[in-house]
């Protein structure tokens, strides 16, 4: 950190966004309280972007994601903006590369209070995390091209480009399960070969972790049949979007996952791994949890702060099952009232806290 006040660049963006954006702050502000100095700065993106200043990714908003030391943002996209020439999902793909995110962890835990929520049966307990390639493969492949009578989209990864991301997902590993399974389609694509060759190669410098493979969609089926072999899930940047909505689903809904996208140096960004759903936007009916959680995974990683993020999660947990919960997890409550809940059980476990080193 540059000084003793953390500089977050928040970036609320479209639809569901400022929603649940508005919400994650608050839990922010009540466990910072005496306990961790920060500024924000609130910038256009996406969606927003464009109207104030006909991009995605503004100078000001970049330029300001750089200088800082964590970047929090919410979801951007939705049909306001489908036929602009430069869609919002441009600006993110922008951020992400500008500021050399290449890892993008996606945890999926079904804890216990989240276990009657999960539409899948579960005997042993799930715990994976999906580290998914950010900056490259399909989503910036050259050539790629359109006319009115063919499309071109390219798939393209060189060696340095997987050893790098490879070597973050056997890092947690170690940390873990010490198990990582690499999900490719090598029976197909020339890129999985290579991918294949990196990280058995990268996995020979972690002899405390195992190391398997599966096809991407046998990895689809397990993630529902059996998501309790997995520990890390190591793949592609396309791969890794479909399958984290997946794994998302099995825990009940895919609004209460968290992400971190990172690089070697610089601000990591932390966002949910959901997008602006504007069929619920203006509802108030939005699940905060993702962002809420996004926020615990930004004061754990950037701020090392994990006894914040705890504090967090508790809150989280006692609220899930209390069962104030949102539509999507088939609850009556709003976003403000989740939010609320997660709030008076932080403060009142602190009070209790005080109360009992007072005594
Ligand atoms: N990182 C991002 O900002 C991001 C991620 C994914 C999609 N998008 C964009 O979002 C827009 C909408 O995409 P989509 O509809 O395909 O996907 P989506 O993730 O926005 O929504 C899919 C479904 O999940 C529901 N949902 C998502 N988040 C929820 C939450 N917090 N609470 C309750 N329900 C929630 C939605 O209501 C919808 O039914 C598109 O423009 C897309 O490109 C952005
Ligand atoms: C909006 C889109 C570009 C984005 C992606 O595919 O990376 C989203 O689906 C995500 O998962 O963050
Ligand atoms: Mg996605």
């Amino acid at each position: 950190m540059s000084d003793q006040i953390a500089k977050i660049t928040v970036l609320p963006g479209d639809y569901i966004g400022p929603e649940i954006m508005k919400a994650g702050l608050a839990v922010l502000k009540t466990v910072s309280e005496d306990e961790f100095a920060y500024q924000i700065d609130e910038r256009p993106f996406g969606g927003a972007g464009i109207d104030e200043t006909g991009d995605p990714l503004p100078e000001a908003t970049l330029a300001s994601a750089k200088a800082s030391d964590a970047v929090l943002l919410a979801a951007i996209g939705g049909p306001k903006w489908d036929r602009a020439i430069k869609r919002p999902e441009k600006g993110l793909l922008e951020i992400r590369q500008k500021l050399n995110l290449f890892a993008n962890i996606r945890p999926t835990s079904i804890s216990r209070a989240m276990q009657k929520y999960s539409p899948i049966k579960q005997v042993e307990p799930v715990d994976f995390v999906i580290v998914r390639e950010l900056t490259s493969g399909i989503y910036f492949g050259q050539p790629r091209e359109i006319d009115d009578y063919r499309a071109i989209d390219t798939m393209h990864y060189t060696v340095d480009e997987i050893r790098r991301v490879a070597q973050v997902a056997f890092e947690m590993a170690e940390k873990r399960r010490q198990h990582v399974t690499m999900v490719d389609k090598a029976n197909v694509l020339a890129t999985s070969n290579l991918w294949r060759r990196v990280v058995e190669d990268v996995s020979a410098d972690y002899p405390d972790v195992t190391y398997d493979t599966s096809y991407v969609d046998a990895a689809a089926m397990k993630i529902i049949s059996a998501p309790e072999q997995f520990d890390v899930i190591l793949t592609e940047n396309m791969f890794g979007d479909i399958l984290s909505d997946e794994s998302a689903e099995i825990t009940g809904s895919l609004g209460t996952i968290p992400s971190m996208s990172r690089g070697t140096t610089g601000p990591a960004l932390y966002e949910p791994i959901h997008g602006s759903a504007p069929d619920i936007a203006g509802k108030g009916i939005a699940n905060p949890l993702s962002m809420i959680n996004s926020v615990a995974m930004m004061l754990r990683h950037s701020f090392d702060r994990p006894d914040l993020a705890d504090e967090i999660a508790k809150g989280v947990d006692a609220v899930i099952e209390s069962g104030i919960v949102t539509p999507d997890l088939g609850g009556q409550a709003t976003t403000d009232q989740v939010t609320s809940a997660i709030i008076n059980q932080i403060c009142e476990r602190r009070n209790a806290y005080v109360e009992n080193n007072v005594r």
